[in-house]
Formats: C-alpha cells, structure tokens, sequence
C-alpha cells in the first residue's frame, strides 16, 4: 500500500477576542469532557485565564498546567495528567504548543492550537519541536483538531515575537533550496505541492513588508495566515522538509551554544542570510527583508559573539546529518566560515 496520510485542522478561528468563544467552540466540536489547558508564566495571565471563564461558563471541567521548562520531562509530566477522555489546550508560544502537541499524541487524545504569538510555523503542524541531547530536531506528533488564534493578543505580542515569526517563515526560501539539492543529488522524495507552498508563505512576507507593523490587528492576521500555510506545507510533506534546512541546523547548532538562545525565528533569519550567500543567491534580498520586518541580521543584533556564530555554522552539518543541506556531509571549514560570516555582514 503507498498511502500518504495529511493532517490538517477540522476548524480554524482567527479573530479579535475569539478566545472568549473557547467554551462554545470547544462544546460544538465536542471536546467538552475534560480539558487540560497548558500554558506558561506569561501566558496565562495574557490569554490563558480568560480561556478557563470561557469553558467554566460552559460547565467544562478544566485542569490547568504552567509548563516552566519545555523538555520531553514535561511531555512526560503533562502525560500523567492526561485521561482518555481530555482535549489538551495549548495556550501560548511555540514552546508550549509543542508539549501540548506531543502529551496529547502520546495519550492519543485531541489538542487545540491556541497560539498567544506568532513566531514560529509548528502552529498547525503536525510536528513537536522538543529539543533532546540525541536527536535535538522535530518529532512525529499529530496536528491540531482545530486553531484558536486570537488576533488583538497576537497583535498586542511584543513585535519582537513577530519579527521572529516572519524570519522563521523567510528562512523556507534556503529550506526549499536544500531540498531541491538534496532531491537531485540524494534523490530524496520531494513534493512539489508542499514546496510551492512554503515558498508562496515566504513570498507572502517579503512581498508585504511595509504592512507588518507593531500592534496593529491586521498584521497578526497576516503573519499567522502565512504561518499556517508553512505549517500546512509541513503536513503536505509529512516533514519539516519544506521549511526547516541547513539555516534551521545553524539555529539548532546555536540552540546547543548558548546558554540563553535567541528567538527561534531570529536565529533562522540570520542562518538564511548566510546559506543563501552559499548558494550564490540573493543574500541582500534576504538581508533587507528581514531588516523590513525588525528581525536580527547579525551576531551583534542577535546579542551573541562572533566565535558564537562561527562555532555554529561548522557544527550545524552534524545535527541532522540523514537531512542533506548546502553544508554537505562534511561542513563548512572554520576559515570558509570565518569569510561566510564577514562577507554578508553577519560579523565585524
Ligand atoms: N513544531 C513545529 O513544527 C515548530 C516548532 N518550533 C519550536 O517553537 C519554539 C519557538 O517558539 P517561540 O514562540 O519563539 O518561543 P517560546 O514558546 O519560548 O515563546 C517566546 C516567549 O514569548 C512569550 N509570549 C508568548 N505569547 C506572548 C504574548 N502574547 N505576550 C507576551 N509574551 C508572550 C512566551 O512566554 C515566551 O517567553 C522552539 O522550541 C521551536 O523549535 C518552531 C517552528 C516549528
Ligand atoms: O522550525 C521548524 C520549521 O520552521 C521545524 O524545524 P525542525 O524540524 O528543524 O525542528
Ligand atoms: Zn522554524
């Protein structure tokens, strides 16, 4: 049999004040048994108490979990609070998110998306980025029953996280240049519906950067419609292929790195200036966009050193070695690396 199973949300809400219809969406779609709702220190305060009124008016049991550290304990911990019969609500950023993801497809009950930002593309995916010594990138998880994305929160988010969200859907340009390479040189499978998608979200952003602006309600929308269509090429592939390549390894090297990571999206962005200078591409584009939407282009920005940035790009080719990238099987030299870094400015 070579059937090819694609999850997608049954229902998406994105609207101002929309978490305040929780409780009557959540009753229409029949997950009115039991519900956990996950979220974390900021959140709850910001989005996740007013989901709770939500469902109490509605007479649904809720149990509520702060989720302080996102590791595959936590998943573990939110397991043990999981019954067959509770939909797991995940209320907040894309840490959060992903432990709901996870806890609720190890206990094979339904979750909900409910993002309180919109900085990264595992908003509706049907994978969990949790970091793990072993294997440090995304796991197999389910995607969201449905979408609650409040657009008046999202667009009350600091515009930081915003930024970031863009970043993390322009890096699915040199995402889908590592898939095409690794297509013709590994012949690795390659959808042309999940790439011409994610690449139309990246468009989305580069081409509407004059109307992504703090605090305003239709920029939210805008930033997580296109966020959802990356997330939906994830689903199409059944990977984070299409929007994940070597600029997400650099990210994930740097995640290893630092002791305090920068937003996701950030360092993407920055990785995709440097991939796209090796691919001989339109770097500067890449560059001036991110700059367009207020994200990092440089060590500097990103509050991190220059050794910071080297020790990452020779070491973002080991992190998922099976995922073949621009940075081959071997790496980029630390000398090529030191050049890379100073010719597209992303050092001094
Ligand atoms: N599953 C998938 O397919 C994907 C997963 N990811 C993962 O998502 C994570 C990155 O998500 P982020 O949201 O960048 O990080 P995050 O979840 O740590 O959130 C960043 C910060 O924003 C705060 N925040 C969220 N909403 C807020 C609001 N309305 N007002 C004020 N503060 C708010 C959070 O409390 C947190 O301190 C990474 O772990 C990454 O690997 C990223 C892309 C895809
Ligand atoms: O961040 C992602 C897509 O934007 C998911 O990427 P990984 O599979 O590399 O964790
Ligand atoms: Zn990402």
């Amino acid at each position: 049999m070579n059937t090819r199973k694609i999850q997608m949300p049954r229902e998406v809400y994105i609207g101002p004040d929309v978490i305040y219809e929780t409780g009557e969406i959540c009753k229409d779609l029949h997950l009115d048994n039991k519900v956990l709702v996950l979220t974390g220190p900021n959140t709850y305060d910001i989005a996740a108490k007013h989901v709770i009124e939500s469902l109490e008016d509605k007479d649904i049991e809720v149990d509520v979990k702060i989720v302080e550290k996102v590791s595959y304990d936590s998943v573990d911990e939110v397991s043990e609070m999981i019954a067959p019969n509770t939909t797991v609500l995940g209320v907040g950023g894309g840490k959060v998110i992903d432990v709901a993801k996870l806890a609720s497809f190890d206990k094979n009950v339904f979750f909900v998306s409910m993002p309180t930002t919109a900085s990264h593309d595992g908003i509706v995916s049907p994978l969990a980025s949790i970091k793990n010594p072993k294997t440090a990138t995304s796991a197999k998880a389910h995607a969201p029953i449905a979408v609650i994305a409040d657009s008046k929160i999202i667009a009350n988010s600091p515009f930081r996280l915003l930024s970031a969200g863009c970043a993390d859907l322009i890096s699915n340009f040199t995402a889908i240049k590592d898939w095409q390479l690794a297509h013709r040189l590994k012949n690795e499978p390659y959808s042309e519906s999940a790439a011409s998608l994610s690449i139309m979200s990246a468009k989305m952003i580069t081409d509407n950067v004059d109307s992504i602006k703090p605090g305003l309600e239709e920029s939210a929308r805008l930033v997580v419609k296109t966020l959802f269509s990356s997330g939906m090429a994830i689903s199409i592939a059944g990977s984070s292929r299409p929007a994940s390549g070597s600029e997400h390894t650099f990210s994930h090297a740097l995640d290893k790195i630092l002791d305090k990571p920068c937003l996701h999206g950030e360092q993407c962005g920055v990785g995709t200036i440097l991939m796209m200078y090796l691919y001989g591409g339109d770097w500067k584009f890449i560059r001036n966009s991110l700059k367009a939407v207020g994200a990092p282009t440089s060590a500097k920005e990103l509050g991190i050193s220059d050794e910071n940035v080297i020790d990452a790009l020779t070491m973002a080719h080991t992190i998922r070695p099976e995922r073949y990238t621009i940075l081959g099987d071997n790496g980029i030299s630390e000398d090529a690396a030191y050049e890379l870094a100073l010719k597209t400015g992303v050092i001094k």
